[in-house]
């Protein structure tokens, strides 16, 4: 439950962010009242400091259907929510962003949809919510965008407001050419990102697939160079204006979660964690929204096999997988939440001793101060994902492990991989490799596990989420301020 201080308020804001979820959801509750909790993702947990220390506005929708709120202020933040009704949660939400774009993005993982209706919805919505976010932006503010759900906006709100400086950030991969050329409205797509100064990605892979596509469907001119990590951006000339294009990989805030982990309460429950488990020799933990981009199944059949063929022995290990509910009502979510639960029972069934299951499975959010002390208390920590943008629990469970304890074992199919060289890299495609990686994790020499933390300490520690932030808004002021910069010459590269 969140803290609110709440009034109701109305006003221009100099600073805007605009994503599909505000950072706090409307909770229903059985006697008809209601309440604030936080929202799920690593998109709130890293843009929410920067906002509050910001003092900024955020547009966004309160999670539940048919929420007509005006705009509050809360904890110094200002909340603008957009109402959603049932159908267009169905057809925006789960259809178009979640059944369409997030498998397709996701190197179509589950097989995306591209269903007519939910399109048109999701124009729908992006209109709404540049309507909102014109409504509380003040003349000359900066406004920046969020995520694959709004990506129509930044061409409409430009449309609405020219004032406006414009950023953009995709929170998921970019797709390859091949995958994007899918989408019926690829074209629409692209031109409606061309709307923003700077758009924004986690990788530079996902930038240049963006150039490319800009030349090849929109038509313009644009930077050949490579892209570089908060340096060398690209550019696409779109008529007068120049739109930068650049990879600012996310963080977390690290040096607040060092701090809250080395406190005397946390690690007191880690010690009493460890206890409950039933003092077990290493404690395996998995934490994640339950998505099927997370490879929860691959860490679980991995465990399997290495208990089968004694590599790993069940009475003294334990593994614990927390899991956050995330789009429940999607039909490829329901089918891997029964798999997986089939898994952890298949574990348990043949491993388990009355007391002492090897897979402790918790299906609700965890939190944020037991979630800390479960990375204090873990020998190992699984992050397997098939594909993901960044994954902001790799970096949480480095940021936590001041004692230079622990491993990681991370999915070279992550964005936080292409920072995060120290640990046990695997291909989670390939089981034998993520067995491997885990067995080697599990049995790492304690001096070489402290050589790896401290490297993989001081790379999430010097690049934390304000550094991400400043990166990217120096870069989209100093785009504002330039105002419409020609490509050199030696730069351009005509369309394909
Ligand atoms: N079971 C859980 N309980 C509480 N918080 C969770 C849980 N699972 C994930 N989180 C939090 O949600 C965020 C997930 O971010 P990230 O790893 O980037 O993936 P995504 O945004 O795709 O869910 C992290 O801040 C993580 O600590
Ligand atoms: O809002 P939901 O549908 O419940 O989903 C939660 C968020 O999931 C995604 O998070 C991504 O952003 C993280 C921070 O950049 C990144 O680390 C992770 O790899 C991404 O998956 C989604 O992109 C957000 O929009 C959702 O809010």
């Amino acid at each position: 439950m969140v803290a609110a201080e709440e009034s109701t308020h109305a006003g221009g804001s100099d600073f805007v962010v605009v994503a599909n979820r505000l950072p706090v959801d409307l909770e229903r509750l059985a006697d008809g009242s209601t309440r604030w909790k936080r929202s799920p993702g690593g998109l709130v947990t890293a843009l929410e400091p920067i906002l509050r220390s910001n003092r900024g506005a955020w547009v966004g929708w309160a999670g539940v259907a048919d929420a007509e709120l005006d705009p509050i202020v809360q904890d110094g933040l200002e909340l603008y929510p957009v109402s959603l009704s049932a159908q267009e949660i169905a057809d925006y939400y789960e259809g178009f962003s979640n059944a369409t774009l997030w498998p397709l993005y996701h190197d179509v993982i589950v097989r995306p949809e591209y269903r007519r209706e939910w399109w048109n919805t999701y124009v729908e919505v992006n209109r709404r919510f540049a309507e909102e976010t014109a409504k509380a932006a003040a003349e000359g503010a900066t406004v920046w965008v969020q995520d694959y759900q709004l990506q129509l906006v930044p061409k409409m709100l430009r449309m609405l407001r020219p004032d406006l400086t414009i950023g953009f950030f995709l929170h998921i991969p970019f797709p390859p050419v091949e995958l994007f050329m899918q989408m019926p409205w690829r074209t629409e797509i692209v031109e409606g990102l061309l709307g923003a100064d700077l758009i924004g990605f986690h990788l530079p892979g996902g930038a240049q697939n963006f150039l490319y596509l800009a030349r090849r469907l929109a038509g313009h001119q644009t930077s050949r160079g490579t892209v570089g990590v908060r340096s060398k951006l690209g550019v696409v000339q779109a008529g007068f204006r120049a739109v930068r294009v650049g990879a600012f990989p996310i963080s977390i805030d690290s040096g607040q979660l060092d701090e809250q982990a080395r406190r005397k309460p946390i690690r007191d429950r880690a010690k009493q964690i460890r206890k409950e488990l039933g003092n077990p020799k290493h404690i395996m933990l998995g934490v994640d929204r339950l998505d099927y981009t997370k490879g929860i199944d691959v860490r679980l059949d991995a465990l399997l096999e290495l208990i089968a063929e004694g590599r790993v022995d069940p009475a003294e290990t334990v593994m614990v997988q927390l899991a956050t509910p995330s789009r429940e009502r999607v039909e490829s979510y329901v089918q891997m939440r029964g798999a997986i639960e089939k898994t952890v029972s298949r574990i348990n069934g043949e491993y388990a001793e009355v007391g002492r299951p090897v897979v402790h499975y918790i299906h609700r959010p965890i939190p944020r101060d037991e979630l800390i002390a479960f990375f204090v208390a873990a020998d190992v920590m699984l992050v397997t994902p098939l594909r993901d943008g960044m994954n902001l629990v790799a970096k949480e469970y480095v940021a936590c492990r001041s004692d230079l304890g622990g491993a990681l074992v991370l999915s070279e199919f992550t964005g936080a991989a292409a920072e995060l060289r120290q640990a046990f890299l695997c291909n989670p495609h390939d089981l034998e490799d993520v067995k491997d990686k885990m067995e080697a994790a599990l049995n790492q020499p304690r001096e070489d596990g402290r050589r790896h933390m401290r490297a993989l300490r001081r790379q999430v520690l010097a690049h934390d989420v304000d550094r991400w932030a400043r990166s990217f808004l120096d870069a989209l002021a100093h785009q504002g301020a330039a105002g419409p910069a020609l490509i050199a010459p030696a730069e351009v590269g005509e369309p394909e």
